[in-house]
């Protein structure tokens, strides 16, 4: 909007100043003086827009001056350089933690850019459900993310998004899930027997296995089975296409978070057509996806013509409901893709770092799953085994809290709206950092911030909070992951596979991990996650 206006601006102010001969003493030709106010008057407006905003905005003007805020260590940047350098959420759990408020804060981000972020259940829960339409999705997620996850259901606002939802909702419903079940284990089953393979034909002992890549090609062979009944058999051969299009999007590089600190501050129009390798990178990603998708449609297409049969998956769902073309097919199915399985592997990797690191928890947990079952092999693991595993239920539901895969999500006032009773002006940017709440001692009582599975043997479901709103890893309300009860039991299924059969310790004691990065966030050493690998015998 302001672009269009400051357009209008400059070319009614450059046709006002040629018909007041303003440069005629300089240049005589009226075209040329176009050619010269036009561009001038546009330079000077947009460097007067980045000013007020940058600058006068956020110190002087904004109505959201005087919430709690740290001081901020830059007059011109912010905590911008403090949030781009430390691990995600991590300076803003520490505010909401030290600064008295009462459920919302702000701060300045990169070049003082406001970030308005709840902190209190009551005011996630007023973002997150009786105004998630008024919170929509912001306008940088229009670039990289909706580009490679396609205008599906997770882009989706208002009436639309419900019609979506209604529609897709039935593919995640309880009896489809104990459907899949045989899909998560034979799949969790296939990686762990493919790991065992390597280890024994390994000439060391021990060798060093990288859960990072084993846990997307997993997780990507469920869902394109789930998805779309397709396999990608991405586990037996790591060339494949999908598999190699995501690492490359989604491996965080350098440039990639440039291009991200880039992607907050300047038009999508510029982001869209700027030079750089990263965005030449997710044009061509987005290609492969979105041709993968469409082959899938037209593969069912065909299966469904044949009369073969098949089990339901989430496209034959939308394709037997009928209301959706084949484009919103092809962008649901990018969805599901992208979405249904990164966050499952960061999971799979922040648990095998903690099965590393605790190897009491470890031997607990393996302990417990061989007390269920006599062995992987065995013939009559169910679902019910393996929901009836109690501490493989508290292992993993901690790992989801404390190791939150979404590590922060972003929201926009479509309008001028209240939270709280505060003020907030139409554009503002909500920042839902996950840890601020899946951490807070206020919530989850003094241990919070402690890796303990024990906590959810508390009563009541909740790992001992007090509100559904502290557990922020799916979110809740109307745009809560429609996929969470799926990934909890394809979830469990990889892990009741992995932790009955190994023992992990890190590739050097201690070894540093690093953990900024996109989308979601995993523990990263080395481009992965090496971990020295044994089998524990008997299993
Ligand atoms: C551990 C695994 C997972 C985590 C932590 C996770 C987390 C999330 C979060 C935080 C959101 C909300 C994003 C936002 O609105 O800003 C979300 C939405 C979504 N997730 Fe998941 N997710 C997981 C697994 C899955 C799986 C397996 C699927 C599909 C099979 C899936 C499909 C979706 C979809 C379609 C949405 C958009 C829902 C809507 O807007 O109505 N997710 N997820």
């Amino acid at each position: 909007m302001a672009v269009t206006q400051i357009f209008f601006l400059s070319l009614v102010g450059s046709y006002g100043l040629v018909h007041l001969r303003y440069l005629s003493a300089v240049v005589e030709s009226p075209y040329l003086q176009y050619l010269i106010l036009f561009p001038s008057l546009l330079v000077l407006q947009f460097a007067g827009y980045a000013f007020y905003h940058w600058m006068i905005y956020p110190h002087f003007v904004s109505p959201l001056r005087g919430l709690p805020e740290p001081k901020a260590p830059s007059w011109f940047n912010g905590h911008g350089a403090e949030v781009v350098k430390a691990p995600t959420g991590e300076p803003q759990q520490k505010w909401a933690r030290e600064i008295p408020n009462d459920g919302l804060m702000l701060y300045k981000g990169i070049l003082n850019r406001e970030r308005l972020m709840p902190t209190s259940a009551k005011v996630m829960a007023e973002i997150l459900n009786s105004k998630s339409y008024t919170f929509i999705k912001p306008r940088h997620f229009q670039f990289a993310l909706a580009r490679l996850l396609g205008h599906g259901i997770l882009m989706a606002e208002g009436d639309e998004h419900k019609r979506q939802r209604k529609i897709l909702t039935p593919a995640f419903h309880p009896r489809h899930l104990r459907s899949l079940f045989p899909l998560f284990f034979s799949k969790s089953k296939e990686m762990v027997d493919l790991i065992s393979q390597e280890i024994r034909n390994a000439d060391v002992e021990d060798p060093i296995i990288d859960f990072n890549a084993w846990g997307s090609r997993c997780t990507l062979d469920i869902i394109g089975k789930a998805g779309a009944g397709i396999d990608f058999n991405a586990m037996v051969d790591p060339s494949n296409e999908m598999l190699q299009t995501y690492r490359k999007v989604f491996s965080p590089t350098p440039n990639q978070q440039i291009m991200g600190i880039m992607n907050i501050i300047l038009p999508l129009f510029v982001m869209r057509n700027i030079p750089l390798q990263a965005v030449r990178d997710i044009d061509a990603a987005r290609e492969v996806i979105m041709t993968i998708c469409l082959d899938m449609i037209a593969t069912k297409r065909q299966q469904i013509a044949e009369k073969r049969e098949m089990n339901p998956d989430i496209l034959s769902i939308m394709m037997e409901e009928g209301s959706f073309t084949d484009d919103e097919m092809k962008n649901q199915l990018m969805t599901f893709m992208a979405a249904g399985h990164e966050t499952t592997a960061a999971a799979v990797s922040w648990a095998i770092y903690e099965l590393a690191r605790n190897p009491e928890v470890a031997e607990k947990l393996r302990t417990a799953i061989r007390a269920a079952a006599p062995s992987m092999d065995s013939e009559s693991i169910t679902m019910e085994t393996i929901e009836g595993v109690r501490y493989l239920r508290n292992f993993c539901n901690e790992i989801l809290r404390f190791h939150a895969p979404v590590p922060v999500t972003f929201r926009e006032a479509a309008k001028d709206e209240t939270l709280n009773g505060q003020f907030v002006p139409k554009s503002t940017t909500i920042i839902i950092v996950t840890d601020v709440m899946n951490k807070s001692e206020e919530l989850w009582g003094d241990d919070a911030k402690v890796f303990n599975p024990d906590r959810w043997d508390k009563p009541g479901g909740t790992g001992g909070a007090a509100s559904n709103y502290a557990n922020m890893t799916f979110l809740m309300g109307t745009r809560s992951c429609i996929g969470q009860k799926f990934s909890q039991e394809e979830y469990k299924a990889i892990i009741f596979c992995l932790a009955g059969r190994f023992a992990f310790e890190e590739k050097e004691k201690d070894m540093e991990i690093h953990t900024r990065g996109g989308i979601t966030q995993r523990p990263t050493h080395d481009g992965g996650l090496p971990m020295k690998t044994r089998i524990v015998p008997g299993w």
